[in-house]
Formats: C-alpha cells, sequence, structure tokens
C-alpha cells in the first residue's frame, strides 16, 4: 500500500513540475505575442499583403525543410499571387519583399537606407567590414577612395590582363571539345587569376603556390556561404561551430587572409623603398586626369552603358571624360596604398586587406555566373550566336589578335546579350536592407516600419511585363536605344543603384566583353538544356544547381553566312 501511495505522489509531484511550469511558459508566450500585435511595428507590418501566419512563428514553418529551387519557386508563386508588396514574418522579424520599380527607387535611392540586412554577416569572418557589408562613415569615406580607382582610365590598363587571362583559358577549354561539361568552372578560374592580378597584382609569372591555394579557398568559401545560406540550420552561428565547415571555413580564411596580409606586406614595404630612391608612382588623380593626347579618338562615343545606368544617380560617372588612354598598370591594392602612403586617404592596412577581400569576393562569383548564364543562353539561341559572332567577325576578321579598349566600344550586340542575360538571369537576384527610419514606398502609401528587412527582388523587377514585353523570352532587343529611353531605370538593376551601387559595373561589363568575344571567336557554344529545364537555385548569387552544361565545337574564322 505504501508503494503504491509513493508511486502516486511521484507521479502528482513530477505533473506538478513538468505541467505549471509549460501552463507559465505557454501563457508568457502567448501574452508577448497579443503584446507583440499591438505594437506599431506589428501593426504596420500586418497591413501589408502576405501569406497567413502561425502565432509566433510566423510564416517561418512555410520555409522549413524547403531546397534552394523549391524555395524559388515558393517565392514566384506569392508574387503572383499577393503582388509586388509582399510580407512575411520569421518569428518576430519582418521581410518586406518588394518587386516594383518605384518601390526599388525609393529604398536604392536613398542616402538613408543603406544600412544592409543581417543576413550579410556571414561574409564578416571573411570580408571584415569591407565595402559590401560596411554602413556609416566608415563605408562613405572607403567609398569615396574607392570608386575612382574604378576609373575608366585605370580599368582600360588592365585590357591585356583580361586578354591573356581569357587567351588562357580558351586553351583549357579545348580539353572538352565534344564532350559536355560544365562551364562555371572554367568562367571560375579565370576570374580568380584576372581578380588576383587586377585586384593584388599577383600575375602567373609572380604567383607561386599560394596564388594557386588563395584561388582554391577563394571558390570553397564562396561554396561554404552559400551553404549557410541555403541550409537553414546552418544559419545559427552556434550550430556552425559545431560542423566540419567551420574548421574547414578557419582554415580557407588562413589561406586567404595569409596571402592578403603577405602581398600588402610586401607592396608597402617596396612604396617605402622606392619612394627613399624617389620612385613615385603616379597617383590616381594623375592615372584619372585630362589631357590633351587622347589616344583613341573614341573617348566620346556614347556605350549602351552610358544610356541604360544614367539614370542610377551613382558615383562612377564622373570625369569619365577625361578619357587619357591606357597608362601604367596599377592593380587596386597598390592605388590604396600609394592613396594611404601619400596621405590621401587615411585607411590602415587592415582595412585595406578588408576592401582587397571585397573585392575578391564581389568580383568573383557574379563575373563567374554572368559569363556562365552567357555562354549556356548562346549555345540554346543559335540565332542570336550568330549574329554576335558576324559582329567579331566584322571587328576582327579572321584575325587572331587581341581585343583592344577601341574593340570593346563596337561590341553592340554581344553588349545587348550580356545586358539581357543580366536581366533574366541576374547573379546578385536580391538586394536587401535594414530600415533604421519608417519609410513611405509608392504601392499604395504603404509604410515599411524601422527594423525591417527590405528585399528588393530583382529577378522579379527584370521580368515584369509591366517593363518588357515579353519578360519569360530572351530578346537581347530590349536594350535596342528605342526600347530602353522609356523605360523605368529601376527596372533594370543587375548592379543596384543609387548610392550603393556596385563599384565593378564597368570593370565587369569591359572584362566580360574580353573574356566571352575570345571565347565565341574561338569556339561555338552548344546546349541541349533549354531555359525552362534551368533549376535556379534561390541564393546570394544566382547558380544554376543543374550546373551550367555545354558543349563546345572548333569556329570556322568566316562569317556564318559562310560557314
Ligand atoms: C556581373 C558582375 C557583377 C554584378 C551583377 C554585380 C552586382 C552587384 C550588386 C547588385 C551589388 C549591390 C549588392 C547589395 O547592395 O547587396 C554590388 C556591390 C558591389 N560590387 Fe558588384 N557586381 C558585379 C561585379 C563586380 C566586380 C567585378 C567587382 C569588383 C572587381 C564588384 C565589386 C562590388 C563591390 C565592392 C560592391 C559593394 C559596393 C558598396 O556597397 O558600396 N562587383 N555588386
Amino acid at each position: 500500500m505504501a508503494v503504491v501511495e509513493e508511486i502516486q505522489a511521484y507521479h502528482y509531484s513530477s505533473t506538478r513540475i513538468i505541467f505549471y511550469p509549460l501552463v507559465l511558459v505557454v501563457t508568457s508566450l502567448w501574452l508577448l505575442y497579443r503584446w507583440q500585435q499591438q505594437t506599431r511595428f506589428y501593426k504596420l507590418g500586418n497591413k501589408l499583403p502576405g501569406p497567413s501566419t502561425v502565432p509566433l512563428f510566423g510564416n517561418a514553418l512555410m520555409v522549413l525543410g524547403k531546397n534552394p529551387d523549391e524555395l524559388i519557386n515558393l517565392g514566384l508563386e506569392y508574387t503572383k499571387k499577393y503582388g509586388t508588396v509582399i510580407r512575411g514574418w520569421i518569428g518576430s522579424k519582418l521581410v518586406v519583399f518588394l518587386c516594383d520599380a518605384d518601390d526599388a527607387e525609393v529604398i536604392l535611392n536613398s542616402q538613408v537606407h543603406i544600412e544592409k540586412a543581417s543576413e550579410y554577416r556571414f561574409f564578416k569572418p571573411w570580408l571584415g567590414e569591407g565595402l559590401l557589408i560596411s554602413s556609416g562613415e566608415k563605408w562613405r569615406s572607403h567609398r569615396k577612395m574607392i570608386a575612382p580607382t574604378f576609373h575608366i582610365n585605370i580599368l582600360k590598363s588592365f585590357i591585356g590582363v583580361f586578354n591573356q587571362n581569357s587567351r588562357n583559358v580558351v586553351e583549357k577549354m579545348r580539353g572538352e571539345m565534344g564532350k559536355e561539361f560544365d562551364v562555371h568552372d572554367y568562367m571560375s578560374g579565370v576570374t580568380v587569376d584576372i581578380l588576383l592580378e587586377t585586384a593584388m597584382g599577383i600575375t602567373k609569372e609572380t604567383q607561386d603556390e599560394s596564388g594557386f591555394d588563395y584561388a582554391m579557398a577563394v571558390m570553397k568559401m564562396c561554396d561554404i556561404i552559400h551553404q549557410r545560406h541555403y541550409k537553414f540550420w546552418m544559419r545559427f552561428d552556434a550550430i556552425f561551430k559545431l560542423t566540419s565547415f567551420f574548421e574547414k571555413q578557419k582554415h580557407l580564411l588562413s589561406i586567404i587572409h595569409g596571402l592578403t596580409n603577405k602581398v600588402i606586406k610586401s607592396k608597402k614595404e617596396k612604396y617605402i623603398e622606392n619612394k627613399s630612391k624617389g620612385i613615385i608612382p603616379p597617383t590616381i588623380g594623375e592615372l584619372t586626369r585630362s589631357s590633351a593626347s587622347n589616344d583613341t579618338g573614341l573617348a566620346n562615343v556614347q556605350t549602351l552603358a552610358d544610356t541604360v545606368f544614367k539614370g542610377y544617380r551613382d558615383d562612377l560617372d564622373y570625369n569619365d571624360e577625361n578619357d587619357v588612354g591606357e597608362k601604367k598598370r596599377l592593380a587596386f591594392l597598390d592605388l590604396m596604398i600609394e592613396s594611404a602612403q601619400n596621405g590621401t586617404n587615411k585607411i590602415t592596412d587592415y582595412e585595406i586587406k578588408e576592401e582587397v577581400d571585397t573585392i575578391m569576393f564581389e568580383g568573383h562569383d557574379t563575373t563567374a555566373a554572368g559569363s556562365s548564364f552567357v555562354l549556356c543562353l548562346l549555345g540554346v539561341h543559335q540565332k542570336i550566336q550568330e549574329r554576335v559572332y558576324d559582329e567579331l567577325y566584322e571587328i576582327f576578321g579572321d584575325s587572331d589578335r587581341q581585343v583592344t579598349f577601341e574593340d570593346t566600344l563596337k561590341m553592340k550586340y554581344l553588349e545587348r546579350v550580356i545586358f539581357e542575360s543580366l536581366r533574366m538571369y541576374p547573379p546578385v537576384p536580391i538586394i536587401a536592407r535594414k530600415l533604421k527610419q519608417d519609410v513611405k514606398i509608392a504601392t499604395n502609401n504603404y509604410v515599411l516600419p524601422a527594423g525591417a528587412t527590405v528585399v528588393i527582388g530583382t529577378y522579379k523587377i527584370h521580368r515584369n511585363p509591366k517593363y518588357y514585353k515579353n519578360p519569360e523570352v530572351f530578346d537581347p532587343d530590349n536594350f535596342l536605344p528605342e526600347n530602353t529611353q522609356n523605360r523605368h531605370y529601376y527596372s533594370y538593376i543587375p548592379f543596384s543603384a543609387g548610392p550603393r551601387s556596385c563599384v565593378g559595373r564597368k570593370y565587369a561589363i569591359l572584362k566580360l566583353k574580353v573574356l566571352l568575344s575570345t571565347i565565341l571567336r574561338n569556339y561555338k557554344m552548344v546546349s541541349n538544356v533549354t531555359e525552362d529545364q534551368y533549376r535556379l537555385q534561390a541564393d546570394i548569387i544566382l547558380k544554376r544547381t543543374d550546373g551550367f552544361r555545354v558543349q563546345i565545337e572548333p569556329r570556322k574564322r568566316v562569317p556564318t553566312s559562310v560557314a
């Protein structure tokens, strides 16, 4: 009897131990939820259209367990259902998706809403407070220093590097003739090689094993960051630190930062040594200053890019008319060291490292994806590829000579093809900001509250029939002057726009023209995978989860009408 009583008492007390605290927790959570719903933040958020929510979880359960291509399909489905403004609650975090050019302009054109969303924190161990993620005064002063280093005069001095590396990749690809292969592997490799040289001044001749290790580490780090974005559980630092990826990241970062630090140290020593001998490199100001000896005669030619990006209101166009042609080539790193040493800009070695690392990341994955999409699309759209080749034949004939800056100005159709590819498959498919102040957007005068995360849906804006007649059709004529002149500037934002637009825009377009024209003069691209079969990945960089599969055939150097 005593034993039975003892068991009953035990059950009773254990029920009490579990039951009452549980009731307390549930009640507190319910009260918290009720209180939250009454706050201004929630009231404003709940005025926006979006799927129904579950108390406390919001819409978080809907994305749980979804793989990257399912996520993109889910997002696209919701835009059909709810229109161009959609809110989602991830627990108590408000995320607002904007897919209309007027609304995008309100955010991107602002000097206030320039704070990056918390999702960018995964880059922090690698890029520190570099241009991509920094904010406030630090971002402003570094942007002011870095934007001029992307001046067209400096970019022109990179043409030789672009050419040499493009030729190298053409040779590497030769082994793939007749097979189906993933062209992204090659685009990724050549992009890192070009960046090593243009950002850090490391050439194939001067680089040792560490250059190769660095390139591999950059590619692998990009992979880890992608995994953290689409594997939900990897987003939590505490869990991430328990995975093997964390150890791998530590190792890769030691390679990346090790080389960046080493190069900065030796370049700085060299600068000081040269200075003591009276050898001083040209300043950014000198490299970009006007000169009577205009070497091209084409400096004032208006390119398509000049028209398309005219309304961006960013800081990349100033001074471009002062085109003095190719001078001494200095890498971005040299320019930063020089301006720090001569006192023009206050920037520490550590900050220079952050900026060089940022350029290496931003310049790599974006252009590798961009060029891979162009090559795949040309493999599918043979007629368009023929027009591209005919234009190249007109410029180069059957010669194997290198591309000059003047040639790139004549590649008008290729430029339209690149722009159209960036429209349909923007390498950066979304841009995310954290609001520090309330903002009223154009659609329905909705007010987005401070603290919300705003996601600009570039991919979706680029496919809005309001701006493009047949948005789902790959048609480079979307960028004929008559079609661009009256289009909303913010309906085409592959490089973002406004004060935080991409500083590498001109670099990217120039590099893509040299690289793609060199490949297309040597090979005909073929692809049996049509666009409806592409499996796109919802990620920080738009990619294909099915791989960028193409085949190449040798190019006969005659116009396509004769071939
Ligand atoms: C097709 C190629 C490229 C595309 C589509 C692209 C796109 C973008 C976009 C959309 C942003 C804004 C990101 C955001 O606000 O979250 C950005 C920023 C940036 N990009 Fe690019 N980019 C490309 C190539 C490059 C290259 C080649 C470089 C450097 C060599 C570069 C350097 C940067 C930097 C430093 C930023 C940060 C700017 C700031 O916040 O002030 N990008 N890029």
